[in-house]
């Protein structure tokens, strides 16, 4: 048996855990997310509200550790060796879940993202690198290189939602996310933040400017699977107006706001994905930026 050097329970790895059910509640508990669950309804779902949220984000606490050890553990592997030890770890935490929930799906996507990223950050700190945005980010694209290709490729009888649109028309979703080293959240949500943040300082008005970005770019499948690609352009076009208007910032804001939440409910849309974004968003925002190159990058 090989011997595998396990981590330390360093309060860093209970740290990182605990910042990602931060995240994760933070992005929860914002209000009004248009056609998410907040506490002002449970937007585009019959199967879902808001202490169903909780209880999953409490339930994957304990699931996540592991993620990171096995980082920390397989420091020495090629990083493409590690995606494959991972996935059995990502569908405990997603039978969890379901457990949890009672089989509602609400963090398949938020697993597999933290997931990747608790792992890179447990694979840095074994390397006694930095944790920072740009290394975390690379590092989750170094796991996933190939990833999209190598399960969506080849799909002849897609199974999910996300190998049925990328059969469809082409969308990656959380995997070509994952792979590009979240390029979504790096070139246009955590710039949002650091804008908003610079001009008011108000973190829920920030929040709510990142998820109106994140829903503007983001080919969130979700919408996809929900109203087919009409569903999600026009979603993008409503948030890119309310942007264009000033977003949250603009003297009907809120308003314009409430009125989206109205709308995509009644057309049964919600971006479940680009709030996932938001929570790896508000998880990033508490590292450095990193290499000086990052934009770059
Ligand atoms: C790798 C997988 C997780 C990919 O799963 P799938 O084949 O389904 O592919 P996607 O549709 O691309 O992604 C699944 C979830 O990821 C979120 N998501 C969607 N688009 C994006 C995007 N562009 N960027 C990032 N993330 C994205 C989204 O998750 C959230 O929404 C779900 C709740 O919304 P809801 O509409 O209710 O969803 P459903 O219940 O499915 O619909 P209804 O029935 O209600 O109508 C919730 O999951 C949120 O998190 C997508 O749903 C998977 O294949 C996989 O391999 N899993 C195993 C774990 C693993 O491999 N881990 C290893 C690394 S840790
Ligand atoms: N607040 C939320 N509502 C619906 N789906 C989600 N997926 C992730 N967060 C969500």
């Amino acid at each position: 048996m090989s011997e595998i050097t396990l981590p330390p329970r360093t309060p860093l790895r209970e740290q990182l855990v605990q910042q990602m059910g931060e995240a994760l509640l933070q992005e929860v508990m914002l209000t009004p997310k248009p056609g998410l669950v907040d506490k002002r309804n449970n937007g585009a779902h019959r199967d879902m509200n808001l202490g169903l949220f909780v209880r999953s984000i409490e339930a994957l606490l304990s699931q996540m550790p592991r993620f990171y050890d096995l980082g920390f553990s397989t420091a020495a592997l090629a990083p493409v060796q590690v995606l494959p030890m991972l996935r059995p770890l990502g569908l405990a935490g997603e039978a969890q879940m379901l457990r949890t929930t009672g089989g509602v799906n609400t963090h398949k996507g938020a697993i597999f993202a933290f997931g990747l990223l608790l792992a890179a950050a447990g694979r840095l700190t074994a390397l006694q690198r930095p944790l920072a945005q740009q290394p975390l980010c690379e590092t989750v694209s170094h796991f996933c290189r190939g990833l999209v290709q190598r399960e969506l490729g080849g799909i002849t009888a897609p199974r999910t939602a996300g190998e049925r649109l990328y059969q469809q028309h082409g969308l990656t979703g959380a995997r070509g996310e994952a792979e590009s080293g979240f390029h979504t959240v790096r070139s246009v949500a955590l710039p949002a933040w650091r804008r908003m943040m610079a001009k008011t300082g108000q973190k829920e008005q920030a929040q709510l400017q990142v998820l109106l970005h994140l829903m503007a770019w983001n080919a969130d499948t979700n919408l996809a699977a929900r109203g087919g690609m009409a569903g999600l352009h026009y979603v993008q076009q409503q948030a890119q107006g309310l942007l264009w208007q000033g977003g949250v910032q603009a003297p009907d804001g809120a308003a314009r706001l409430y009125a989206l939440d109205d709308a995509l409910i009644a057309r049964h849309l919600s971006p479940g994905g680009s709030a996932d974004l938001l929570a790896v968003t508000l998880f990033l925002a508490a590292f450095p930026a990193g290499e000086a190159e990052w934009a770059a990058w």
